[in-house]
């Protein structure tokens, strides 16, 4: 099986690589990647500086799990804060991961034909002590989220500060698994029918942007 963890690339914005294609390949190979600098550090900052300022104007709201009349709060399963974003109307800093959002869907229909409609996403921050306990991102009734991409905001995170997503590589064995460290600036993107995966409780204000892949309602 081929290496799914990327290697390390140069910014994706500066014209010398676009991580675009191999992600393509990652996702219609074992089906998950990371992907280091899949945005430029100012790009990943804008991003964080929004979240924050998200965050300051109290625009955030307790994660629930379930879909419809089913949903609930569950901070025994999870316990970030997240804010949805408005597709029709996304402020500045997004279009950049937007841009590259829409071209790996692109890339994603013409090579495995999988019908991606659009991107849905929210920023989340997990505070010190929270954690998502293992899932599948589709609740029950609702199988429309195909590719699951996260993008790590904290440009300095560092290995004691938790908060790993840790991805369940074969999902009828649980010793095999990754932890995808949040660094800032990094996407991890993987089929989200097929892996379950968790967030490892965080030691400080851990700020991502995860959204999804999708069929048509
Ligand atoms: O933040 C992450 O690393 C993963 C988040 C997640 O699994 C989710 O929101 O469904
Ligand atoms: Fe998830």
């Amino acid at each position: 099986m081929p290496d799914p963890q990327l290697p390390s690339q140069p910014a994706a914005g500066d014209g010398t690589a676009d991580p675009v294609g191999p992600i393509a390949a990652a996702l219609a190979g074992p089906g998950w990647c990371v992907a280091e600098a899949f945005l430029s550090p100012a790009e990943t900052g804008a991003l964080a500086a929004e979240c924050q300022a998200l965050w300051e104007e109290g625009g955030f709201r307790h994660a629930r799990i379930g879909v419809g009349a089913n949903l609930r709060l569950r901070p025994e399963i999870r316990s970030d804060r997240v804010h949805w974003i408005d597709p029709a109307a996304p402020a500045p800093a997004l279009r950049p991961y937007l841009e590259r959002i829409e071209r790996l869907r692109l890339a994603l229909n013409e090579s495995l034909w999988l019908g991606l409609f659009e991107f849905e996403g929210f920023f989340a921050v997990y505070p010190p002590g929270s954690f998502y306990a293992r899932h599948m991102d589709n609740f029950e009734g609702a199988r429309h989220r195909l590719v699951t991409c996260v993008l790590y905001l904290n440009g300095d995170w560092a290995p004691g500060d938790g908060g790993e997503l840790r991805l369940y590589t074969d999902g009828e064995d649980p010793t095999r698994r990754v932890d995808i460290e949040p660094r800032g600036g990094t996407l991890a993107a993987f089929l989200s029918e097929r892996f379950p995966h968790e967030v490892l409780p965080a030691r400080r204000d851990r700020l991502s942007l995860t959204g999804w892949l999708r069929l048509r309602d």
